[in-house]
């Protein structure tokens, strides 16, 4: 930090760092009724992510949605729910993330990293005001999805905004593109294919790559996500060598009765099995962190459908999370987008 000297009447004055926000999605605080129906309203109200006009949305949320969603997907967290920790494995492997990469930054005194969530806790605007407090004259915000979607990428960044616009003295921002074709992406995958099938005591005859699902229509109004989703599958498939029939790109966590990207991730492993697929393995290339989606929709319940199909090997190949081929491709994408700050 800059040492400067000031006035004895001067209020202190902090600058000169570099701040770098890693921002998730959220999860709730705990599995009961309030803690999710607090999360779950906060997120199913943002208009990025339900576009239907408020007059409509409105009641069907405070009415249907929010009576009957925060029991049923409380039971589905409390299956996965990290209970050493008392909290979900999102919030323990974002903190991982933000601590793993901090240590990297460690002999780099000017930068200062730190982690937040859109929905919920620790907030964007703490966190903000936490870097400012500490010096940071300019802070690059990383929205951790590797593909962009409005309803991801955009309302992080709106969220940000909202917070600067409380601030006397903002920090510079930057903010994050996506990074669904970087090479070290691509190539953090395939590792972590290749050496999760390796430990497997059979082959996969196909592999899924299964990303969070949208509405179809916020697909026919521009928003890019399904480009990237496809082009990130497309280039997994030819770093891997593998002929495009053996990686499937599908879609998976549908909610509302509208239609939304397609094919589905139940019904294409239905499919599968009842076409006589055996060994069936499922990655989530579009998660940066293992969470409800990845870990009870897919490697529990998607893993079940298999079997009742007449599947009969399945596994479901972790996020790269904290790991070190993970770690490489959030340091990677820091480091590019630090480019003539540092
Ligand atoms: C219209 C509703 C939703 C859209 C659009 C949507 C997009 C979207 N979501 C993710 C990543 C995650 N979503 C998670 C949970 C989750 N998602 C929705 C709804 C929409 N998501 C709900 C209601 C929930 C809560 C759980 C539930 O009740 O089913 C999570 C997991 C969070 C956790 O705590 O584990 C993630 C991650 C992406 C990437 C995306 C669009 C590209
Ligand atoms: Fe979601
Ligand atoms: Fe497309």
């Amino acid at each position: 930090m800059k040492e400067m000297v000031l006035p004895s009447d001067h209020p202190p004055v902090r600058a000169g760092r570099i701040g770098v926000l890693l921002v998730n999605l959220g999860t709730p605080d705990g599995t009961d009724y309030w803690p999710m129906r607090r999360y779950l309203k906060e997120f199913l109200s943002d208009r990025r992510v339900i576009e239907t006009p408020r007059l409509l949305w409105w009641p069907i949320l405070n009415g249907m949605v929010l009576s009957t969603r925060p029991q049923k997907s409380g039971e589905a967290y409390a299956t996965i729910w990290n209970k050493e920790r008392n909290e979900s494995p999102l919030r323990t492997f974002t903190r991982s993330q933000g601590e793993k990469l901090a240590a990297d930054f460690a002999a780099e005194e000017r930068i200062e990293v730190d982690w937040a969530m859109r929905y919920g806790n620790p907030s964007i605007a703490e966190k903000l005001n936490a870097l400012q407090e500490k010096g940071c004259e300019k802070v690059l915000i990383v929205p951790l999805y590797p593909q962009y979607s409005a309803t991801t990428t955009a309302t992080v960044n709106d969220k940000t905004f909202d917070a600067l616009k409380e601030m006397r003295w903002q920090p510079a921002i930057r903010t994050a593109p996506p990074w669904h074709d970087e090479p070290a992406y691509i190539d953090a995958l395939a590792q972590s294919v290749e050496e999760h099938i390796a430990g497997l005591d059979f082959t996969p005859e196909v592999v899924i790559t299964s990303y969070h699902g949208l509405p179809k229509s916020y697909f026919e109004k521009g928003d890019p996500y399904h480009c990237h989703c496809h082009k990130t599958t497309r280039l997994l498939a030819e770093r891997l060598g593998w002929p495009k029939e053996r990686l499937l790109t599908t879609f998976q966590s549908r909610f509302g009765p509208e239609e939304w990207l397609q094919p589905y991730t139940d019904e294409t492993t239905a499919r599968l099995a009842n076409e006589g697929v055996k060994s069936l393995a499922i990655m989530n290339p579009g998660f940066v962190s293992d969470c409800l989606e990845t870990l009870e929709e897919i490697a529990i319940g998607v893993g079940e459908t298999f079997e009742e199909h007449g599947g009969e090997n399945f596994s479901h190949i972790p996020c790269l999370n904290d790991s070190k081929h993970g770690m490489h491709v959030i340091k990677t994408v820091v480091m590019r987008e630090l480019q003539g700050w540092l």
